[in-house]
């Protein structure tokens, strides 16, 4: 179940800057935290650049091994992912279940906060980023509820943040729901490829300060 190398999350990182999906400036995350960089998923934004994205979701998927029955993509960014990951893998040949929350119940219709297949045995959540750990703690509390077992987490960036505690945000999301946590790249990919862009090193220092300052190494 080994992690991304370099070059795979090289190749991402150039990627999402490519689209602009990674930008630079300030802007602030969930947990609160100013950070001088954001990775918006939303701006994978038509069809090739989504269909791209979800290769790289299903293709870290099949690599690492893990068993589940069913994927689940969190509110709102999760949502396609989801989506995208289950034609990725049906391309590969694995047909496969998913489902995805709303944030706010419906009242009306089908009602509930769940939208999709049953989520039962073992749940995938595949995710944009982790930061703080918020977002995979509220999913793993959803899949609970519903009487289904987290299995792994899935995302494209691990910022490579502190969590609530000590340890970082993956971390506390492996030792405290002992949930494997696999990423496409993370923050040490990002820095890497800043320092070899020329027209992207003026942003290396605020990444780099910002990293001291929440970084979990
Ligand atoms: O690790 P965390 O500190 O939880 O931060 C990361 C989460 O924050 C965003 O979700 P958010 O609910 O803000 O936005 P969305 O509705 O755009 O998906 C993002 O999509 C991640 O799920
Ligand atoms: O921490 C967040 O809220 C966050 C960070 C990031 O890079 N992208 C995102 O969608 N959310």
């Amino acid at each position: 179940m080994a992690n991304n190398t370099s070059q795979e999350g090289q190749e991402f990182i150039a990627f999402a800057c490519e689209l602009g999906v990674l930008r630079f400036g300030e802007f602030k995350t969930k947990a609160g935290r100013l950070s001088p960089y954001f990775f918006n998923a939303g701006l994978f934004n038509h069809g090739a650049a989504l269909s791209r994205l979800c290769d790289f979701y299903a293709q870290r998927v099949m690599a690492s091994g893990i068993q589940f029955d069913v994927l689940f993509g969190p509110a709102y960014k999760g949502i396609p992912l989801a989506a995208g990951t289950a034609i990725a893998l049906a391309r590969l040949g694995y047909d496969t279940p998913y489902a995805y929350n709303r944030k706010e119940a419906k009242d009306h219709g089908e009602g509930g906060v769940l939208v999709g297949a049953p989520l039962s045995g073992r749940v995938l959540i595949i995710d944009d980023v982790i930061s703080a750990g918020t977002s995979v703690r509220e999913s793993v509390e959803i899949i609970r509820q519903a009487g289904a077992t987290p299995a792994a987490v899935v995302i494209a960036l691990d910022r490579q943040e502190r969590g609530e505690g000590g340890l970082s945000a993956v971390q506390e999301v492996e030792q405290t729901h002992g949930l494997p946590v696999l990423n496409i790249a993370r923050l040490t990919d990002l820095i890497n490829y800043l320092s070899g862009q020329p027209e992207l090193t003026r942003y290396l220092a605020a990444v780099r300060d910002y990293r001291l300052r929440y970084g979990s190494e």
